[in-house]
């Protein structure tokens, strides 16, 4: 087979299931092999950031590389935000790029699309990504390429392919499949052993996941360790919704000042924590009331475990969790399953009242509760950044996916795009008017793409986590763009909400309607926030205060 088919057909093999892109002349010549083939479809979308959020959705909801394909220089470039917040947030996204042929390296032009020099796609790309190759012959392609599709999922994060545009049709030899990276059994043994002990002699021991553990879909033989070392768990922000649908009885998600003050205490106070999995960010451990001790914690991350103030290295997640198992008794009592709400990720007793006040955002995290409840099948969430975010943590205990940590706006609607494509399952899409001003014109996509997601539209026609952050600042004002309105112009269906018994009524509406995209544009008041996000603010400001900032 030609590098093209032989390339899509080892990314299948490993759990791709469509290539994102958007054609240039530069990799054009691949995509008439993707297209020919038949091996993988070809998605597209409007605009490059878009189809890299949608890839990095697809990944996070498969746990499997999922890949992008741009021609070079304005294509490549303008898919960068996307691709460092996958790299940011652990997922692998295997990212193809096209770039000139050697012939035309050696014109002596600078060629379209070239910025610094001809190899700045590659240098910038090195930034954001764990591991880079370029195709220059037959004889090292397919080695290249069963490096870089072993990288990407070893290390769950994008990797950069540059296929020069004479090389797509190069008959190459298949790509052989490569065994996982090597580690030494005794040394994960020895940490394991070293955990344990510390748990052991701990007063107040606690395991904390986050996303790795999804990642490397862990999450079951986690719930098996939780009962095993029946210790409290709690997710990170990052994290939240792990263990959800496991019979681990998960004692909530840590906020530090903004969550739960007796969770939040039992964390910081902790002399056994056990982080399994965990992106050590501010927004995971940021808004904590002291300064967290990682020394007083036992951090799994990233192929590494770090305890104290010595680390191992090369210590892959599940080799870890699987020797943890191996070294605990499985104890006898299973845990009384817990008690189910109508779904998972709601808790039981919320609901919107029927009533004609103005909706608030305080409202907001419970209607989008109300959503799934009635929803009467799992609906996987995508948000953006904004208080769509944090108008959820205080009733939603769902996988959202969303980006908490790289927090790149834009991120909602193309990923809610991608989670479709790469599920089935309709998905409900929580945005902010500022972010989808950035990327929301992807659901004009939704029609030829025979997509149907819901979008609450959160308008309070600001960018208001900006005027949280700066109050003074006058840039925060957008305007009202009257969105539901621009909803049914792209082929959707719009609805405008201002009150609660209308947005009741706009979630009937949109749960009944299938085969387009309905979008619910709630009108908020412009200078108000969820509380979630209010007390998220408080923290940061008194911590900022506190250190002078
Ligand atoms: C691509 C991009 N540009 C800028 C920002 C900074 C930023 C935020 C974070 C602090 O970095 S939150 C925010 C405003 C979001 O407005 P909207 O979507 O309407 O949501 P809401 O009104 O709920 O705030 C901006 C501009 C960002 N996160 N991502
Ligand atoms: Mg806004």
């Amino acid at each position: 087979m030609n590098l093209s088919q032989t390339l899509i057909r080892a990314l299948k093999d490993q759990g791709a299931g469509e290539v994102f892109g958007i054609p240039g002349d530069f990799i054009l010549p691949f995509f008439s092999q993707l297209e020919q083939s038949g091996i993988l479809p070809l998605v597209t979308l409007s605009h490059e950031p878009a189809i890299g959020f949608a890839a990095d959705a697809a990944a996070r909801m498969r746990c499997r590389p999922s890949v992008v394909a741009v021609t070079y220089g304005a294509g490549a470039l303008n898919a960068v935000n996307a691709i460092a917040g996958a790299y940011a947030e652990r997922s692998p996204v295997f990212v193809i790029a096209g770039c000139p042929s050697d012939a035309e390296r050696g014109s002596g032009f600078l060629l379209h699309h070239q910025a610094r020099t001809l190899d700045s796609q590659y240098q910038i790309f090195r930034e954001i990504t764990c591991d880079q190759g370029r195709i220059t012959d037959a004889a090292t392609a397919p080695a290249i390429i069963a490096r870089l599709i072993r990288s990407c999922i070893t290390w769950s994060q994008p990797v950069l392919l540059e296929l020069p545009r004479d090389l797509a049709n190069l008959e190459i030899d298949a790509v052989p499949s490569l065994p996982p990276l090597p580690f030494e059994p005794a040394a994960v043994d020895a940490c394991a052993r070293e955990i344990l002990s510390r748990l052991h002699q701990a007063r107040q021991p606690m395991l904390v996941v986050d996303v790795e553990i999804r990642r490397y879909q862990l999450e079951s033989e986690v719930a098996e360790l939780a009962r095993r070392l029946n210790i409290p768990v709690v997710t990170t922000l990052m994290g939240r919704g792990l263990l959800a649908e496991t019979e681990v009885q998960v004692s909530g998600t840590y906020l530090g000042e903004a969550g739960d003050p007796t969770l939040s205490r039992l964390v910081e106070t902790s002399d056994g924590l056990l982080l399994l999995g965990v992106i050590l960010s501010d927004s995971n451990f940021g808004p904590s009331s002291q300064r967290f001790d990682v020394r007083k914690a036992m951090l799994a991350s990233h192929r590494a475990v770090h305890i104290g103030y010595h680390s191992y290295h090369d210590i892959p997640l599940s080799a870890l969790v699987a020797q943890l198992l191996e070294l605990l008794p499985a104890s006898s009592q299973r845990p009384t399953k817990k008690n189910r709400t109508a779904h998972p990720s709601v808790q039981v007793g919320l609901s919107l009242l029927d009533d004609s006040q103005t909706l608030s955002a305080a409202d907001m995290g419970v209607g989008i509760a109300d959503l799934l409840a009635q929803a009467g099948e799992p609906m996987p969430v995508a948000s953006d950044i904004g208080d769509c975010l944090f108008s959820t943590l205080d009733v939603l205990n769902t996988p959202l996916v969303a980006p908490g940590y790289y927090a790149s706006m834009g991120f909602g609607v193309p990923a809610g795009l991608g989670i479709q494509l790469a599920t089935g399952q309709r998905p409900l899409i929580l945005v902010g008017d500022g972010a989808f001003q950035m990327t929301g014109w992807e659901l004009g996509n939704c029609r030829r793409l025979g997509l149907d997601p819901i979008v609450v539209l959160f308008n309070n026609q600001s960018w208001e986590m900006i005027r949280v952050f700066s109050p003074t600042s006058q840039c925060s004002d957008l305007g009202d763009w009257q969105y539901a309105r621009l909803a049914n112009d792209l082929g959707g269906l719009g609805i405008r909400v201002r009150t609660r018994s209308h947005f009741r009524y706009a979630i009937r509406e949109a749960l009944s309607t299938r085969g387009q995209f309905v979008l619910i544009e709630c009108v908020l008041p412009s200078g108000e926030v969820s509380p979630a996000l209010q007390r998220f603010a408080e923290t940061l400001q008194q911590k900022r205060t506190a250190a002078g900032a």
